[in-house]
């Protein structure tokens, strides 16, 4: 959530896209609800292009070979501990075009759709919870979005930097300027 709302930050026409499709999914008479996220295509593909770059679990979960093989010309012995770099194969400019730049369009040009793109991992260890998040996720961004305009705190843009851990936290918080919109004041004292 906090990546994505600074990735928008800093790519303000991308959040005004945000902010439009709402406006023509939804319009400002009522909150935004679960079932209006499957036409909010371009708010979903903000939170696929944000899980490409910042993946919550960029090494996904360690695995162990259960016998000897080979993967990608590499011997694997028995027993051996493997990782998946997915921040690294979300990267990899012989899978991306321009893999560095914030583009959710991407998705809708057939990018992303194989192996090359695993924020949740792949198989039968796959996140059972995949569903739940982007439901959860995109419901409250839609929200925030629909219901106050949002702005950085100078021309600077939000930094970017990646703290250290296991799941991708940001190294400095977002801060942020927020101010409910005109159009949602009917709405929020309702809340
Ligand atoms: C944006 C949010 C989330 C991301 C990026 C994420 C990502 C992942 C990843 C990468 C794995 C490891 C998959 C693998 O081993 O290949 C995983 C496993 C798992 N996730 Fe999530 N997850 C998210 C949200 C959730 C939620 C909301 C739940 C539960 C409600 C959940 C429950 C689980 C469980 C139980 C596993 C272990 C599955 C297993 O080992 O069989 N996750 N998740």
């Amino acid at each position: 959530m906090e990546w994505a709302m600074s990735l928008l930050l800093n790519h303000p026409e991308a959040l005004k896209m945000v902010h439009d499709e709402i406006e023509t999914h939804v319009g400002h008479q009522r909150l935004v609800i679960d079932s209006d996220l499957p036409q909010l295509r371009y708010l979903n593909n903000v939170i696929r292009e944000t899980l490409r770059l910042l993946p919550p679990g960029p090494l996904l979960v360690p695995r162990e070979s259960t016998m000897d093989c080979s993967a990608g010309g590499f011997h694997v012995p028995r027993g051996a501990m493997l990782m998946v770099n997915a921040y690294k194969m979300h990267r990899d400019p012989a899978l991306w075009t321009d893999p560095a730049e914030f583009k959710p369009e991407r998705f809708e040009s057939g990018e992303g759709e194989g192996y090359e793109y695993v924020p949740f991992g792949v198989g039968r260890r796959r996140c059972p919870g995949e569903a739940m998040a982007m439901k959860a996720v995109g419901l409250v961004l839609a929200s925030l979005v629909q219901c106050f305009e949002w702005k950085r705190l100078g021309e600077e843009e939000v930094d970017l930097s990646e703290g250290e851990g296991l799941s991708m936290p940001k190294a400095i918080p977002l801060e942020v300027l927020c101010k409910p919109r005109q159009a949602m004041m009917d709405i929020l004292p309702l809340l």
